[in-house]
């Protein structure tokens, strides 16, 4: 378990975390969302005492994270995949993590197993590739068998069957009551592995919902419809102050503010004739985009609609 209170961090005039407030809850994998800069690395940071806070509080399984006496067994942490010694071998980081908290070799053993590490885990560290640096990282995390586990992007740089395998491993961490946040910009992913979800903004908590309640709360009504009687339709519907109606192609509408079965009925009523009537659905992206979207620091130049620039400028986006 993880609970933050008040946890505030600033830099100069910037708020980096601002009197953020949450509970990680154990039994379930918790997605840690945000635009860049929003400051999730700088929350995991203060959760595992690498960054005092400001003002306010966070412990892990109860107590600040420097309170512990064996640090590894209670939170294994993925930050930043980079930060080892690149000189050793992953095996020897993995000792050397290892001999400050008693862990026998054969643990060391399991985590190289277990993180497909195996035949590279004589090299040094420093010649890894992004998604071998990421193996280690993760070992490394999984070394005390920690109760709680932070991992910030940790299938960044991972191929795909990589992906599927973290994937795997913190749903089954989860499975077994363990506590698992993790950050990641890949939405589709999120989706499929986080129950929970903590999205801040420009520093501050602006969701804290089960994906499937963040997913229906941006649904909104909306209906799509198809029908060769679009002009009546719309007609019957705008008599409703509540409903909207948007034309979205040749006999298709978009309605909002009614449901599929109201749309239905109002049509049977006036004698008009539906070929289709689809919920639409929002997928966890369209969710995100639409509850960050005035909170987004670093925007693209280009609109998510047009053809995409990789550059990113830097400004106020409102
Ligand atoms: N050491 C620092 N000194 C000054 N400002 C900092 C420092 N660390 C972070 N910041 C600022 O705090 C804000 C939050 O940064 P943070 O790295 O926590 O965001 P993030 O949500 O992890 O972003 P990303 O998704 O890009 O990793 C940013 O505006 C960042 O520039």
């Amino acid at each position: 378990m993880i609970e933050a209170i008040g946890l505030t961090k600033r830099y100069g005039e910037k708020f980096a975390v601002n009197e953020v407030s949450f509970t990680v809850r154990p039994g379930m994998v918790t997605g840690f969302l945000g635009p860049n800069g929003a400051g999730k690395s700088t929350t995991m940071r203060m959760i595992v005492g690498l960054d005092r806070p400001t003002a306010g509080s966070v412990t892990v399984n109860g107590k600040p994270y420097a309170q512990h006496h064996a640090p590894l067994g209670e939170v294994g942490a993925l930050l930043d995949a980079k930060a080892l010694h690149g000189g050793r071998s992953a095996r020897a980081h993995l000792l050397a993590q290892a001999a400050t908290h008693g862990i026998p070799r054969s643990r060391v053993d399991e985590v190289i197993d277990a993180t497909g590490l195996g035949t590279a885990a004589g090299k040094r560290a420093g010649t890894f590739s992004l998604g071998m640096g990421q193996r280690l990282g993760i070992a490394t995390a999984l070394l005390g068998d920690p109760h709680t586990l932070i991992l910030d992007e940790p299938v960044n740089g991972l191929d795909p069957e990589g992906v599927l395998w973290v994937r795997g491993l913190l749903r089954g961490l989860a499975a077994e009551g363990r506590t698992v946040l993790l950050s990641s910009h890949l939405m589709s992913e999120m989706a499929l592995t986080a129950d929970h979800l903590i999205v801040v903004g420009r520093g501050r908590v602006i969701a804290d919902a089960s994906v499937g309640d963040i997913v229906s709360r941006a649904r909104g009504s909306s209906v799509r419809v198809r029908t060769p009687m679009s002009a009546e339709l719309r007609a019957v519907l705008s008599e409703r102050p509540e409903i909207g109606v948007t034309s979205v192609g040749p006999d298709v509408l978009d309605v909002t503010g009614s449901t599929a079965p109201q749309i239905a009925t109002l049509a049977a009523a006036a004698g008009l004739v539906l070929y289709e009537l689809t919920p639409v659905e929002v997928s966890l992206e369209d969710a995100y985009m639409k509850l960050t979207a005035t909170e987004v620091e670093y925007r693209s130049t280009a609109a998510p609609d047009a053809p995409t620039s990789t550059r990113a400028t830097r400004g106020d986006a409102r």
